[in-house]
Order: C-alpha cells, then sequence, then structure tokens
C-alpha cells in the first residue's frame, strides 16, 4: 500500500438517450478505467438519468420508451444503473439540480438539513474551499459526459454561469472526447473551466466514434440495421413499440429547447 486514500465514486450520465446507444454504455466503461487508473478513485456505481419530456427537443420521444430502453441496456450490468427521478419531473430540471439530487440521495442518511451545526459548516467550507471534496460522508458524484456537452457550456444563455461552477467546482466531471472536439483546448480557452481543472477528467476514446442518437434514429427511420449500434434488447423493443419514425422525428420541432426558454421568455404551455 502506498497511503493513498481511495475515493469511491459514482458516476452521473445525464442526456436525452433517445434512444440509448453502445457507445452510452461505453462511456461508463472507459470512465472507470481512466478513474480507477489513477489509483485514487473506485468507482462503485454508474447512473443513466434519462432527460423528463420538458426538455422538448426536437424529435424526444416519451420519456417511458427511452427509460424502458436504458433499463434493457443495463440488464446486464453489475454496475451502471438507470433513475428514473429526473425524467419523472413535470419540468425541465437544470442539470445541476439533477447532480445536486443525487449527491443528496447518496449522502448516509445520518446527516441530514435538520443538523443546522453541519449544514452551517458544510456552507462554510463550501464557500472557504468550492471542490467536489466537501463530501459528507458518502461517494463523491461526477457528472460524465461527452465532449459535446461540455463544450456547449460556451453556448451563449445555454448553461447558467453558476450551475457550471457547481458542476466543475464543487462535484467533478469526467468527459470523453468525441470526433470533432477537442476538450482540453476548450478548457484552456475557458477562464471558469480552467481554474477548475483538476476536477475535470479529460478520458480520450481512441476507437474512432461517430455513434450518435441522431444518426441511430435516422437509419431507423430509413429502416436501416442499427443492430451493434445498440444493445440487442434495446433494437427488438424499438421494433416491438414502432419507435422512432418520421412524424416522431418532427415532435418538438416547433419548440425552443427548454434551457433556452429561460432567456427569451417563451412558454411551451
Ligand atoms: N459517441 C459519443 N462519444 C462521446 N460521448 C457521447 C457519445 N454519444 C453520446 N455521448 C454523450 O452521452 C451523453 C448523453 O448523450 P445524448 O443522449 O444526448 O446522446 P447523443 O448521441 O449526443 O444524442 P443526440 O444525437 O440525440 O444529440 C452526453 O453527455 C453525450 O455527450
Ligand atoms: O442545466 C442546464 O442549464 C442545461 C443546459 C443544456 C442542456 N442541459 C442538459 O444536457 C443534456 C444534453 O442532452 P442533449 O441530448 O441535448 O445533448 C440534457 O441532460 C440536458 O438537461 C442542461
Amino acid at each position: 500500500m502506498d497511503g493513498h486514500k481511495i475515493t469511491k465514486v459514482v458516476l452521473l450520465a445525464c442526456g436525452s438517450f433517445n434512444p440509448v446507444t453502445n457507445m452510452h454504455l461505453r462511456m461508463f466503461e472507459l470512465a472507470r478505467d481512466h478513474l480507477e487508473d489513477t489509483g485514487l478513485y473506485r468507482v462503485v456505481k454508474g447512473i443513466i438519468s434519462p432527460v423528463g419530456d420538458a426538455y422538448k427537443k426536437k424529435g424526444l420521444i416519451e420519456a417511458c420508451h427511452r427509460l424502458e430502453m436504458a433499463r434493457l441496456s443495463t440488464e446486464n450490468s453489475d454496475w451502471i444503473t438507470v433513475d428514473s427521478w429526473e425524467s419523472l419531473q413535470p419540468e425541465w430540471v437544470e442539470t445541476a439540480k439533477v447532480v445536486r439530487h443525487h449527491y443528496d440521495q447518496l449522502q448516509p442518511a445520518e446527516q441530514t438539513d435538520d443538523d443546522v451545526d453541519t449544514v452551517k459548516y458544510a456552507k462554510k467550507r463550501r464557500a472557504e474551499k468550492p471542490s467536489h471534496r466537501t463530501k459528507r460522508g458518502g461517494p463523491h458524484l461526477m457528472l460524465l459526459c461527452g465532449a459535446d456537452v461540455l463544450e456547449s457550456f460556451g453556448v451563449p444563455n445555454l448553461w447558467k454561469q453558476d450551475d457550471i461552477a457547481a458542476i466543475v467546482g464543487r462535484y467533478g466531471l469526467v468527459c470523453i472526447t468525441r470526433s470533432g472536439s477537442d476538450p482540453h483546448k476548450f478548457i484552456h480557452g475557458s477562464d471558469m473551466l480552467w481554474k477548475y481543472r483538476k476536477n475535470i477528467h479529460v478520458v480520450h476514446e481512441w476507437v474512432t466514434n461517430e455513434i450518435s442518437a441522431t444518426h441511430v434514429r435516422q437509419s431507423l427511420r430509413r429502416g436501416r440495421s442499427v443492430r451493434y449500434l445498440l444493445p440487442d434488447a434495446v433494437v427488438r423493443y424499438i421494433q416491438e413499440q414502432g419507435l422512432y419514425t418520421a412524424e416522431s422525428e418532427q415532435k418538438n420541432a416547433d419548440v425552443i429547447l427548454a434551457p433556452l426558454q429561460r432567456y427569451s421568455g417563451a412558454s411551451t404551455s
């Protein structure tokens, strides 16, 4: 033993999962290998959290189907799970709040917000040292995403700056490279990400990696095979339920994406 304390980590992936692909599952395996290779972390759990219907992304099919496909895809995994909390919320939930929800769920029950001294102390510590090391005894939670999500932090008016600071400053991020992206360059170009760069773990996917849910939906609309891009059980479910048609791709076509509604003042109801 070299005396290092091994930190337990839970990985949380947020996204549409429309549908879940083999690449989504591979992201978890890549992230676990990368973190555990450092000798500093042990990844104890992975959580897939499909976004709710109120996200209103074009072509987003009902959460119940996306959840079921994610469940089928993780049936054979002994550590990757699916959580329905986010997808069941009536309104779209910002990712920072989803991260916070799961972080709270992971903390030991005896440390509740009723313990005023503990909360005050934790708040003081957070203010003094904004880091994901402000844990309350449970495992760390890190957000797992592809480089496109990291780069979306730079899209004007999409993410709240405080939310980005919370995600990278207090929890941590594991980012998988994706074709067409350069996460290191992006981190270098952002003062906020640079400040918290030690909490951002970039994992290089060396296998050329073009799988996207958009491409899968397009193939399905054209009657092309998606076998080996998706778990077999997910392919079967899509066929049985008749999912991903030209019609479903037009869902939300004229709606502004939920995160942007808070800036435009637009409403979908
Ligand atoms: N090929 C990939 N390489 C790296 N990350 C990926 C890849 N595909 C998806 N991800 C990541 O998985 C998470 C969930 O992705 P999401 O459900 O939005 O899939 P997507 O393929 O990007 O979807 P869409 O094509 O519908 O935009 C995101 O963090 C996304 O960056
Ligand atoms: O929290 C935010 O401000 C925020 C802004 C834009 C996107 N997100 C989340 O990022 C994920 C993006 O998924 P997708 O399919 O649009 O790539 C999804 O889980 C959204 O809820 C979150």
